[in-house]
């Protein structure tokens, strides 16, 4: 069954002086329990995409479709976690509160299952213990951590993640990973884990959608045959890890076959139909 479907998706940002073509043509689809990583150069929109998927950003033109209905705001089954964890999270709240907050615009929770539910998804992510503390008194991969216990309490249909973990050190960013592996492994939530990093895709994806600089296309949807048990030492070392690494490192950097097609377009000119 498909949980995510993307279909021609096309914007073009109108600005005053200029008009910028972000996202040119995007067509994929994301499978009940999937876990799909978006990997492309900066500045290929792939913030661009998220936030149209999430219903913040509507599109020039094409459509998304969540279990197949057209997503024209804000899904109530889905969940963001944004690279800026500083941010996203309440700094006069704890840690408790800011996972349950979203939870208080559930319909139908008592306040029993929403306690259960926030105590359930800290202690997925190894901060039972911190529920009390406030998000400044954390480190930054804790911060992303209760960002993700948020996410994971609402028990949404899709997860989407936007380059979570940009802004944290490489050994904590490791750790991240294989806890999004192991939520993924236990919850099954459809997953769709947006990234510039080739290596993060790689690891931890089913799939890699693979996309070209602005104005930006689906360049390749590469199958990730790595074992499905995967850890930093093992995986990050094997040949076919190395393989399948180069395989999307030489479609991003392949040079676009229609040079002449210009990616920014004067303004005024408005967005081809
Ligand atoms: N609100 C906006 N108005 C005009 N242009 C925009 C706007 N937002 C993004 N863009 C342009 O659209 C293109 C894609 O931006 P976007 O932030 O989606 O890319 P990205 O792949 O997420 O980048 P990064 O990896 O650097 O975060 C860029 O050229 C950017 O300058």
């Amino acid at each position: 069954m498909t949980d995510l479907d993307v279909r021609g998706i096309r914007k073009v940002y109108d600005g005053r002086t200029r008009t910028v073509e972000a996202v040119r043509d995007l067509t994929f689809t994301v499978a009940t329990g999937e876990l799909v990583c978006l990997v492309g150069p900066s500045g290929c929109g792939k913030t661009t995409l998220l936030k149209i998927i999430a219903g913040l950003l509507e599109p020039t033109s094409g459509e998304v479709l969540l279990e197949g209905r057209r997503v024209d705001g804000p899904p109530p089954d889905m969940a963001v976690v944004f690279q800026e964890y500083g941010r996203s999270l309440f700094p006069w709240k704890t840690v408790r509160d800011n996972v349950e907050l979203p939870l208080r615009q559930k319909k139908g929770l008592t306040a029993a299952r929403r306690r259960e539910l926030v105590e359930e998804s800290l202690a997925a992510v190894g901060l039972a213990e911190a529920h009390a503390a406030y998000p400044w008194q954390l480190s930054g991969g804790m911060q992303q951590r209760v960002a993700i216990a948020r996410a994971i309490a609402y028990e949404p249909r899709v997860l989407l993640m936007d380059e979570p973990f940009a802004a944290v050190d490489a050994q904590t960013r490791a750790d991240l990973e294989d806890l999004i592996r192991d939520l993924w492994h236990r919850f099954r939530v459809t997953t769709l884990f947006v990234t510039h990093d080739i290596d993060e895709a790689v690891y931890l994806g089913q799939r890699v959608l693979i996309l070209s600089q602005s104005p930006t296309v689906v360049r390749q949807d590469l199958v990730i045959d790595l074992p499905d048990q995967r850890d930093q030492l093992h995986t990050r070392s094997s040949p076919r890890f190395a393989e399948l690494r180069a395989q999307v490192y030489s479609q991003i950097h392949r040079p676009r076959t229609d040079p002449a097609v210009p990616e920014e377009v004067p303004a005024g000119r408005g967005p081809r139909p």
